[in-house]
């Protein structure tokens, strides 16, 4: 079984070394430095797992089995650009944000969601921190494939779990990034202060109650003040990834997470005023004004 993972970053270099402990053969599709390391010395992997690993990297994808896409989404439309040119049976995004199962069903039959809260980390080019064990949910988006994905990460030791509402998950972790990334990346901040600072708190609820009222509209009754509240204490020290992103002068996905909720809010003609106005602050610090 070959698997390819598009976009060797901190995410699919941790899957991949996973992937390969368990004996699949895994090819790395990967680009700059990280092409260069992965090719000339390999995969490190610290912190939960200590493992150097020979491996496959390439700079256009290859054909394979099953594809897990793991770049950035506002790469994924480029991606599944490059992948139109390979053969494979499924490919299965382990994203992000809203829309990148949308964008590759545009593009293949088989499309598989992925949700995760593992944790990763890139130390260095070739060098991945496995930060943090969590669960992956899986399901099909359009054609089939989740079964597939499944058995490969279960073999490899990754708590998966297929579920029938792909969806709505995707857009339950949305809700949470929505709430609790660009607040931590606009002020700079650890994910507890948005909890432990009164200010931070009122933005955030506030955030969540458009986020609640999209997800009730499209049928889904979720309570993603307490949801993200959860999750800000449970992760009270971690550096968000958006606020990662913003500190290394990265482009962040903030177009698909609260740009997200800011479309379907139009469609049905309610108020995001509050992830409007997210969206505008954080691309503010992404174009480095000064
Ligand atoms: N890192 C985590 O712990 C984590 C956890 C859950 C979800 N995610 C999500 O997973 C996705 C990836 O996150 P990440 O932290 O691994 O990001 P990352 O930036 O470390 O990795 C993405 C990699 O894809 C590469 N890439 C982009 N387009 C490419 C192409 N066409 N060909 C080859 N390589 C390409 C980039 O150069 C980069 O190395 C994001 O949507 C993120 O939100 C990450
Ligand atoms: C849940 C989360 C906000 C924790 O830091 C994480 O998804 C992130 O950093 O994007």
């Amino acid at each position: 079984m070959k698997i390819q993972i598009m976009g060797a970053g901190a995410l699919g270099s941790l899957f991949g070394a996973l992937l390969l402990k368990a004996g699949f053969d895994v090819v790395f599709v990967a680009r700059g430095e990280q092409l260069k390391a992965l090719q000339s010395r390999g995969l490190e992997v610290s912190g939960l797992m200590e493992e150097h690993f020979d491996v496959t990297a390439v700079s256009e994808p290859v054909d394979a089995d099953l594809v897990f896409l793991t770049v950035k989404a506002y790469d994924t439309e480029n991606a599944a650009r490059q992948l139109e040119k390979v053969r494979f049976r499924a490919i299965c995004s382990l994203q992000n944000g809203v829309g990148n199962e949308d964008i590759l069903a545009r593009h293949f039959d088989n499309v598989v969601g992925g949700v995760t809260t593992y944790g990763a980390n890139l130390r260095e080019p070739g060098h991945v921190i496995y930060a943090g064990e969590g669960m992956t949910l899986l399901g099909n988006f359009k054609g089939s494939g989740a079964e597939d994905f499944e058995l490969v990460l279960r073999e490899a030791g990754v708590n998966v779990e297929v579920v029938e509402d792909i969806e709505r998950r995707i857009w339950e972790k949305a809700c949470i990034n929505a709430v609790i990334n660009p607040i931590t990346a606009v002020c700079r901040v650890r994910n507890g202060k948005i909890v432990e600072v009164p200010e931070l708190w009122d933005v955030a609820r506030r955030i969540a109650g458009e986020c609640r009222e999209v997800m009730s509209r499209m049928g889904y009754d979720v309570d993603v003040e307490r949801a993200a509240k959860d999750v800000a204490v449970r992760t009270s020290m971690n550096r968000s990834s958006m606020l990662q992103d913003i500190e290394k002068g990265r482009r962040t996905e903030i177009e698909f997470i609260n740009g997200a909720f800011v479309r379907k809010a139009r469609e049905f003609g309610i108020d995001a005023t509050y992830n409007e106005i997210m969206v505008k602050l954080v691309r503010g610090i992404e174009l480095g004004v000064d």
